[in-house]
């Protein structure tokens, strides 16, 4: 434990709520200045996670580093080099984006300047604005700053862009992608693949309190998984059944070319598709929602081509 080079560092991480084992021997390690994304579905066990990571939570069992130190046991000094955005935003009402940021700087002893964190966040326009005027999108990017003006190394986001609208999305992006930057090292919960596909060095698919894949996120899955699938319809001889034909390929454009020759009904092939998983699709898979990945089951029919799978979808 405690490798510089790492931000977090987790081993057998354990916890149960009475019956609920909601954390069941979860392992993962954040690199220093990476932004490292967990993804999971609703009560896989993420916020309880970072929660244990964040000092507010104990654990029943496992190892856990964060910044060299055991969050359990950590001290004022250690909680000033982190920063927290939780899911609910902070509810003093009345005060305005300057009074607030500038009110949290102080409890830092190297806090940043807040009005320059004002203008990284883009509120600047709003900064004698009370914050209970502030629109949803304005809100996060106010905890953002809350959560940033204390210089911290690690920044912990849940589920940072829920509810936001794309366009929303897209410039709080921006504002990770500077942070970045920065070297700021960040731990972020998302249910959002496209926003861990935007920003994640690298992400974690947790599943019933463990981790199921860890990797970048044009790897995730396996190279397998992210192989183009060809789909057409082949009619059966005498005008059967229409079966639904797929399959895995390294090389589309060869295998659409030789499919022209032997399966095309007056030059076309029917219902001829070429596409490549998505993270989305590769993340469905993963969790069970939609076995877009999985190889096809035995008994189905395949080709001839021992590389490659083949199957009737109906
Ligand atoms: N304080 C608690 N007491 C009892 N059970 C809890 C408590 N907090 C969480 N749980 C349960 O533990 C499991 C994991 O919850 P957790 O909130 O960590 O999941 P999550 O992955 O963050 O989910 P979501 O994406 O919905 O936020 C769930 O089954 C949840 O119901």
């Amino acid at each position: 434990m405690t490798d510089p080079d790492f931000a977090v560092e987790v081993h057998d991480l354990r916890k149960r709520y009475g019956d609920k084992q909601a954390v069941d021997g979860l392992d993962l390690s954040v690199h220093r200045g990476e932004i490292f994304a967990v993804l999971g579905p609703n009560g896989a066990g993420k916020t309880t996670t970072v929660e244990i990571l964040e000092g507010f939570r104990n654990r029943d069992g496992g190892s856990v580093s964060v910044l060299g130190a055991d969050p359990a046991t950590a001290d004022r000094a250690w909680r000033s080099r982190i920063g927290i955005v939780l899911q609910t935003a902070n509810d003093q009402a009345e005060l305005t984006v300057h009074e607030l940021v500038h009110h949290f700087a102080r409890y830092y002893p190297h806090p940043r300047d807040p009005d320059e964190v004002i203008e990284s966040v883009g509120l600047s326009e709003k900064a004698g604005t009370r914050t209970r005027q502030l629109s949803g999108g304005q809100r996060r990017r106010l905890d953002v700053a809350l959560g940033i003006v204390g210089n911290p190394e690690l920044l912990f986001l849940d589920e940072p862009t829920t509810g936001f609208d794309p366009e929303a999305r897209h410039s709080f992006w921006d504002l990770l992608d500077g942070l970045r930057d920065t070297g700021t090292t960040v731990l972020l919960t998302t249910h959002y693949l496209d926003e861990a596909e935007h920003l994640a060095d690298r992400v974690a698919v947790v599943r019933d309190g463990q981790v199921i894949a860890l990797d970048t996120p044009a790897n995730l899955g396996g190279r397998n998984a992210r192989r183009a699938i060809v789909r057409w319809t082949e009619q059966s001889a005498g005008g059967g059944p229409v079966h639904h034909r797929e399959q895995r390929t390294d090389t589309p454009t060869a295998f659409v070319r030789d499919l022209a020759t032997r399966a095309a009904v007056d030059g076309e092939v029917p219902g001829l598709q070429v596409v490549r998983p998505s993270l989305e699709d590769v993340y469905l898979g993963m969790i069970g929602e939609v076995p877009a990945v999985e190889p096809p089951p035995d008994g189905r029919p395949r080709t001839a081509d021992k590389d490659d799978q083949m199957e009737d979808v109906r």
